[in-house]
């Protein structure tokens, strides 16, 4: 009834009691679990940066330290038990999927997320952000809404119409009940981690859980089904195999001149539609109404931000280009600073299958790994002002940490970091100046209230207002 004490243990989070270890302190909801990671965190730093968390007798490492969380990220490959719940859902996509599958998956979709690819979506970029900001018409000056209704619409559009190359502009009721179910699917595989009798089939069935689950499942693959079903048929109209050797085509060309090639099956491909999908537009509209909460809030920053936008783009409401994206440096760190003090995904989360040696700890076979991205992100080496929202910061290297790769985990760390970061970064960038080059935002930052379905998002506090920018163009 003891913690089995393995050779060069961390110290153990405090609270751990015979059988069941710190079970409970997961047991509950999203605040519960949001409460739990954050003095996991704290107690990890007083305890020098790697400790013990107990689910029942599974050990899992919990880093904060940077050297120790690389470390642990590269050598580490194959995802934590967490992903399980996930894959009747997103099978073995690039999330998912581990060892083999995954190396080889990754070699061969890199490419479509190369910044030339990406440069070459900007006028679609630009499409999206435009009829988001005609959208955002209906709030102008009216009470406070919720702007991830529209941010996440314009991101399920935005990576539809790029890397899949189909326009879902017109269904948006489907594209809100994607979003909802995708939500959801999140939430009810969230719950069954964290509520172990869950993960029993037959309490998982009685409980209404699976039943739910299976439906959300079938409507969302509706989605991936339909993507691989008419770029067929459109590739079938034109006779057009894009057999292009090159790095230039987009994720849905690439995958299925794979599938031509039998190197990847059907199914592969479903299972990585669906998984860049949610990886794409959840972050991204999450980020995003970050972004404009803090702006909001912020006064000073939003103004700094709107005149490096007039002076880059000038009084026109022309489209932004490669130029454009590459002068808006102020913006960029606005947005690198969101991500920093915002991070969406709380940890990176990986299943040990070989010895791994930390700097003074061992992870053996069998563990599990908790790499606490919000304490990274806020570790000392940021200076005395680490909490506070300074974009300047960005600006120059000497601001920032030395390695700064481990100091900045928003997209992960070491070789499984996010294969959509550009994707993200030029997207968000394109979808703020379109906003607020019209708008001026305002919100109650100090109003907010996190909780984590994996993800973590507000319960409450995320209402912003809008009005329309005096003297611009548009
Ligand atoms: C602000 C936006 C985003 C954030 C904060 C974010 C963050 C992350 C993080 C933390 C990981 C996990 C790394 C790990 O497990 O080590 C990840 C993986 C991934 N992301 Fe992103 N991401 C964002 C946007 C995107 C976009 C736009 C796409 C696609 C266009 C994308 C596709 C993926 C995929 C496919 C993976 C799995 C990569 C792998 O394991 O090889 N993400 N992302």
């Amino acid at each position: 009834l003891t913690v089995e004490v393995k050779e060069n243990s961390p110290p153990t989070f405090s609270g751990w009691v015979p059988i069941i270890g710190h079970l409970y302190k997961i047991i509950g909801g999203g605040e519960r679990l949001s409460r739990t990671l954050f003095d996991l965190g704290e107690e990890c730093e007083r305890k020098g940066g790697v400790i013990g968390f107990y689910v029942g007798a599974q050990r899992h490492f919990v880093i904060v330290d940077p050297e120790d969380a690389l470390t642990a990220a590269n050598s580490s490959l194959s995802k934590h038990a967490i992903f399980k719940q996930a894959e009747p859902w997103l099978g073995n996509g690039l999330i998912t999927s581990g060892g083999s599958t995954w190396k080889m998956h990754r070699k061969l979709m890199n490419p479509a997320f190369h910044l030339n690819v990406v440069l070459g979506y900007l006028d679609l970029f630009n499409n999206q952000a435009r009829s988001l900001v005609e959208n955002l018409e209906d709030e102008v000056d009216k009470e406070p809404f919720n702007v991830f209704q529209y941010l996440s619409q314009t991101s399920l559009k935005t990576i539809c119409s790029t890397a899949f190359g189909i326009n879902v502009d017109q269904d948006s009721e489907f594209c809100n009940k994607y979003i909802h179910a995708c939500e959801k699917l999140i939430g009810i595989q969230t719950r069954k981690f964290q509520n172990i009798w869950l993960q029993s089939d037959l309490i998982y069935r009685l409980s209404g859980f699976k039943k739910k689950e299976d439906e959300l499942i079938k409507y969302v693959h509706q989605l991936s089904n339909s993507i691989v079903q008419r770029k067929r048929m459109e590739r079938k109209e034109r006779h057009k195999e894009v057999k292009s050797a090159t790095k230039m085509q987009s994720l849905i060309d690439l995958l299925l001149n794979l599938s031509g090639d039998q190197v990847f099956s059907q199914e592969d491909i479903r299972e990585e539609i669906d998984t860049v999908i949610v990886a794409a537009f959840d972050t991204t509209s999450w980020s995003l109404t970050y972004a404009l909460l803090v702006l909001g809030s912020m006064p000073e920053i939003q103004e700094k931000v709107a005149k490096e936008i007039e002076e880059v783009l000038g009084p026109t409401d022309r489209n932004l280009d490669k130029d454009d994206l590459q002068k808006l440096v102020y913006t960029e760190a606005m947005i690198k600073e969101v991500l920093r003090l915002y991070n969406v995904l709380p940890a990176v989360l990986r299943h040990i299958t070989e010895k791994v040696q930390l700097k003074n700890y061992t992870m053996y076979p069998g563990d599990q790994c908790m790499i606490l991205i919000n304490n990274l992100n806020r570790h000392k080496a940021w200076g005395l002002d680490v909490e506070q929202f300074r974009p300047e910061r960005w600006l120059g290297e000497a601001e920032l940490p030395e390695h700064h790769s481990a100091y900045f985990a928003t997209f992960g760390i070491g070789r499984r970091f996010c294969i959509g970061r550009i994707f993200a970064m030029y997207s968000m960038k394109t979808i703020l100046v379109h906003i607020l080059r019209r708008y001026s935002v305002k919100s109650d930052l100090a109003k907010l209230r996190l909780t984590s379905d994996y993800v973590t998002k507000p319960v409450s506090g995320h209402f912003i207002t809008i009005t329309r920018r005096i003297n611009v163009v548009n």
